[in-house]
């Protein structure tokens, strides 16, 4: 075993924590935090390192130079990624997605239908913006419907991000007392519990656990079964819906079904993108603007700077547009500090080499896995003064202008390259039409003052992203304004 333990070791020439026989470090990274402690390990053993997960060596990249490298200089070497077999068992065809696919030619053409889909809410998404403002307007009569009582609004979050998702995909609102609501939650729900880093882990290692009554398997199971018909009955009311409206693609689904017809995509690809669009849909933003709520509650100064700049450029007469945002610097920058502090993805989704090639100076052979570490990458005290504090003034220049992005160094939070977010335009519409309108509207306090929930992002959850556990609220309407 030890002779075994040790081939295995050498085979990758970069330094790395020491492990245990035959585990490796697995043992270490069962943590609440593994991006934490992988980014001490950073700190002990350079930028570029190794880990060991059983009989896998694993390259982590953690500073802006190196990611960079991987990412955008030698983009295509890295665009792989690993086989998991619990992600191959659950993603319709085995890898007919995006996320999970390695880079070839037939996931650059579904992607591309895929972004089609996403497009035709407008280049500048202002057919989403209209989804999303109804929306949120409920989202914010539901918290206006708890008075002076303290309530936890993250499930009104959720249930609001879910619905602007589900409206693009299927064109229609579903009501959210339905079941198919209901059946659409418990898939998005069931992902996060079995997301690539949590509990379901142990699949990927030891397969043959499914038989033996794992409980993750058992929900994996249940997700598979469920999503089967759920999106059956999707594209069904689309191809219904596009015969109806003589072939105008009004929502992903039918942009889906028109390609289809067309023979560019085959039905599991359809099934794999739309198990794509809801989950990255839904809990990378929801996320986000939970962990924003967490902030403004800890910050009144933040909450306050956001609502001067509402009541300057937007007032009280009319809705926030996301056109607004070229005039509201500092709500764009607040978001932006809420993407690095809290890191929704913090260890983006591993990648793999698809050839020999080399990064920060280590070679690195065809088919290892590397992981990105967004959150060391957002945590950099070379880049970020007070890393841990929430910092709007970071991205604003001295005249309280948005930093421009080539400006923004070590900051990552949608990737890049040719594997990056497929719907970073969308998350940012949602977030920004969220924050403006419910600021507008409401005023947001931590249910005692004197001892407010803790918003460091060190303690929240991590499931698939890093998002605050449990906390509460109260809200009251805002009274005078300009
Ligand atoms: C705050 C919101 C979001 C954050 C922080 C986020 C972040 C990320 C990150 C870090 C990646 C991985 C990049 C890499 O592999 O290097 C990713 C990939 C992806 N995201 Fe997002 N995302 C968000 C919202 C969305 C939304 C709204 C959608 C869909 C409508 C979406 C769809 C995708 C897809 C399909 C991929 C896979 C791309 C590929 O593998 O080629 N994301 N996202």
């Amino acid at each position: 075993m030890w002779i075994i333990q040790k081939k295995v070791w050498k085979r990758l020439d970069i330094p790395g924590p020491k492990g245990l026989p035959v585990i490796g470090n697995a043992f270490q990274m069962i943590s609440q935090t593994p991006y934490v402690q992988l980014h001490k390990w950073s700190k002990q053993h350079g930028n570029v390192y190794k880990i060991q997960m059983f009989n896998e060596e694993i390259v982590v990249l953690s500073e802006n130079d190196v990611i960079r490298e991987a990412l955008l200089e030698k983009s295509e070497d890295f665009a792989g990624r690993p086989f998991s077999w619990r992600m191959n068992y659950v993603t319709p065809g085995g890898d007919k997605d995006i996320v999970f696919r390695d880079l070839s030619q037939d996931l650059k053409r579904v992607k591309k239908i895929a972004h089609r889909g996403l497009k035709q809410f407008g280049d500048g998404m202002d057919r989403i913006a209209i989804l999303a403002s109804d929306e949120i307007q409920d989202c914010i009569s539901r918290f206006q419907s708890h008075g002076n009582t303290p309530f936890d609004p993250r499930e009104s979050v959720d249930q609001c991000i879910t619905n602007i998702m589900t409206g693009l995909l299927v064109g229609e609102q579903i009501d959210k007392s339905s079941h198919e609501f209901q059946l659409v939650c418990d898939l998005v729900k069931s992902m996060e519990r079995c997301g690539y880093a949590g509990p379901g882990a142990e699949l990927d290692m030891f397969p043959w656990l499914r038989y033996f009554g794992n409980e993750s398997f058992e929900i994996l199971k249940e997700h598979k079964s469920i999503r089967e018909k759920l999106f059956s009955a999707w594209m069904k009311r689309a191809e219904k819906k596009l015969s109806l409206h003589s072939d105008e693609t009004r929502s992903v689904c039918e942009v889906l079904h028109k390609h289809y017809k067309q023979g560019e995509i085959s039905r599991d690809e359809i099934h794999g993108t739309l198990f794509n669009l809801l989950v990255a849909g839904i809990v990378t933003t929801s996320s986000t603007l939970k962990s924003l709520l967490m902030i403004l509650i800890n910050h009144s100064d933040v909450q306050k700077k956001i609502q001067d700049e509402i009541d300057d450029v937007i007032g009280d007469g009319r809705l926030p547009t996301f056109a607004d945002r070229h005039n509201m610097p500092y709500t764009e920058a607040a978001i932006l500090e809420i993407l690095r502090y809290s890191t929704t993805s913090t260890l983006s989704v591993p990648h793999k080499t698809l050839c020999d090639t080399s990064v920060g100076g280590y070679k690195v052979p065809n088919g290892t896995q590397v992981w990105m570490n967004i959150w060391a990458l957002h945590h950099d005290e070379k880049y970020f003064d007070e890393p841990y504090e929430f910092k709007v003034e970071r991205f604003l220049d001295d005249d309280g202008n948005l930093l421009p992005g080539n400006e923004r160094k070590s900051f990552l939070p949608f990737g890049v390259g040719k594997r990056e977010c497929l719907g970073e335009a969308m998350a940012k519409v949602r977030m920004f039409l969220f924050v403006t309108s419910l600021l507008q509207k409401l005023e947001i306090f931590p249910e005692d003052k004197n001892n407010p929930p803790d918003p460091d992002p060190i303690k929240f959850t991590y499931a698939i992203t890093n998002q605050p556990g449990p906390f509460n609220i109260i809200v009251r309407d805002r009274e005078s304004r300009k």
